[in-house]
């Protein structure tokens, strides 16, 4: 049987549709277990002698995993414009996504809730590991986040481009350990430009506001 391929414009339902390569499934439960560890060992109450034992642990964990050969993230970009990607082209592409990648181990996890053409929507837990003031996420992840989040409004309306200008304001602290939700939207464009903006909120309080302009490359504006 010829393998399935995806283009640009099936990439998103794709990747939510189509069974998880087996070796992202295995991916995927060793980011679990570092963000897991992440958030457990930050500020963790415990004795000189069990950290020592938890770094020896941890250093040789390392130790087997070595310097592994990578593999080039723009030759599954490429296959993906020809219509050629395979699943595990796809996976490669968003799995290792800094913020919702669930194959990367620093990426908070992003649940998405919707996507279109009007927007998106996601919610997230952000854990002590993202603490900024007590008990508030640091205001750069807030950014972090919310650049990921206003591309994904852009992604959801098939287009492409890259972060200009992200300007943000933060309204009121965001809690750590508790959901909270994320949306975005394209709200203009002119030529090149377009223009996104987006917010946080806490249950009904709206923490941040974001609003920013993104550039489609010359070769595709
Ligand atoms: C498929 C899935 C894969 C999956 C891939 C997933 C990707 C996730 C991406 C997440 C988002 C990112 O992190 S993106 C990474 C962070 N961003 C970057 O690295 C961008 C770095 N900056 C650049 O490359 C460049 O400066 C650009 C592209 C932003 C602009 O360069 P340019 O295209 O040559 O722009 P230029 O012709 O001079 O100007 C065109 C018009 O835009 C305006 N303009 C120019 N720069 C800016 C700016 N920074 N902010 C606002 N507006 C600007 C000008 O005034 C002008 O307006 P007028 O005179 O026409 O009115």
């Amino acid at each position: 049987m010829t393998e399935k391929t995806f283009g640009p414009f099936e990439l998103q339902k794709a990747y939510s549709t189509e069974p998880v390569p087996d070796d992202f499934v295995l991916r995927r439960r060793i980011s679990t277990a570092m963000r897991t560890l992440s958030e457990r060992v930050i500020r963790a109450e415990v004795d000189q002698a069990t950290l020592q034992h938890w770094a020896e642990q941890l250093e040789a964990v390392v130790a087997t995993v070595g310097e592994p050969e990578r593999r080039d993230s723009k030759q599954a970009n490429r296959k993906l414009f020809t219509g050629a990607a395979t699943i595990e082209d796809l996976y490669h592409m968003m799995d290792f996504d800094p913020v919702s990648g669930g194959a990367n181990p620093i990426a908070p996890q992003v649940t998405w809730v919707q996507e279109g053409q009007e927007g998106v929507e996601g919610t997230l837990r952000l854990g002590q590991q993202y603490q900024g003031p007590p008990g508030r996420v640091h205001g750069g992840v807030i950014a972090w986040i919310l650049d990921a989040v206003l591309s994904r409004a852009l992604h959801a309306a098939f287009r492409l481009g890259v972060t200009g200008t992200l300007n943000i304001r933060y309204l009121a602290g965001t809690p750590i350990e508790d959901t909270i939700t994320c949306r975005a939207r394209i709200t203009g464009q002119e030529g090149r430009k377009i223009f996104i903006e987006g917010s946080i909120w806490h249950g009904d309080q709206q923490t941040v506001h974001a609003e920013g302009v993104w550039l489609t490359p010359k070769s595709l504006g």
